[in-house]
């Protein structure tokens, strides 16, 4: 495939080495420093830019017929708009907060986890996930995934919000560290004990891996998929 990587940072670049030795070919690396490029150039585009570049990026594909991979976070309040513009232009389209396997199994077991304590009221839920400093936004696109998940399982919480504990509310707590690629706890705890799962990337491999075979199943298809689709688990 020819590749446009729409973000050439730590994700673009590592995405860079997994793509070649999967024996795909580069054809764009844009970033601010490099804003001019024809994307109908590319098979495909794989955007891990900024919050505030996602959308632009997307449309532009959209508008030329080229499908996306979509790993940036931080625009999901347009997420409806773009998934409507791609059924509009019969686009092809994957967003996941996070493409490496093992967090989508991750997401399962909160899912799971999330069911089996719905009535539980003796315990509380908190999340806390952790990131290197240069992150732009918080909490991180997997936390707020794994936090809808737990809404939509449990019957206790309604809605997730960074620090506030509050009875119908999923406090997240977000923490900056130099270096650390991303790491996501759920904890369920009680007056006797607690219950916590956890998600720790070593590296950003898994997540540049799971974005090129994402973006391998999505060429010749049509429509709006999720790595469940693309992974067939759950
Ligand atoms: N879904 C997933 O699995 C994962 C998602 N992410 C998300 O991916 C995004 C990128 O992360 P990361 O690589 O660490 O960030 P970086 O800051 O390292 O890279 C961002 C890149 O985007 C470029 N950029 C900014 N604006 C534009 C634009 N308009 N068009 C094209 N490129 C642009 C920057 O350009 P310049 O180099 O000139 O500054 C830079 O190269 C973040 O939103 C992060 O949360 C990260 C890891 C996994
Ligand atoms: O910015 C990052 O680095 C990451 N962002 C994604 C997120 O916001 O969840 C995925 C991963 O945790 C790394």
């Amino acid at each position: 495939m020819k590749i446009a990587l729409l973000g050439y940072g730590k994700m673009g670049k590592t995405i860079e080495q997994i793509a070649l030795k999967r024996g795909h070919e580069i054809v764009i690396k844009a970033s601010i420093e490099n804003p001019n490029y024809n994307i109908k150039d590319a098979d495909i585009a794989i955007d891990f830019s900024m919050p505030n570049a996602a959308v632009g990026n997307i449309t532009n594909c959209f508008n030329n017929g080229v499908p996306v991979i979509s790993g940036t976070t931080g625009w999901l309040d347009d997420f409806d708009k773009v998934t409507d513009l791609c059924k509009e232009k019969q686009g092809a389209f994957i967003y996941a907060s996070n493409f490496s396997l093992g967090v989508n199994i991750f997401f399962e077991l909160n899912k799971t986890l999330a069911k089996m304590m719905s009535n539980l009221d003796q315990y509380n839920i908190s999340m806390e996930e952790v990131h290197h400093t240069q992150k732009l936004d918080e909490p991180s696109g997997t936390a707020i995934s794994l936090a809808n998940d737990i809404i939509s399982e449990h019957n206790t919480y309604g809605k997730w919000a960074l620090n506030t504990p509050e009875t119908d509310t999923i406090p997240i707590v977000a923490k900056r560290i130099p270096e650390v690629p991303g790491t996501h706890v759920v904890t369920y705890n009680s007056t006797v004990d607690a219950i916590t799962i956890e998600h720790k990337a070593h590296n950003r491999e898994g997540f540049a891996l799971g974005a090129v075979v994402a973006a391998e199943w999505l060429l010749g298809k049509t429509g709006v998929f999720t790595m469940k689709d693309v992974l067939n688990i759950g």
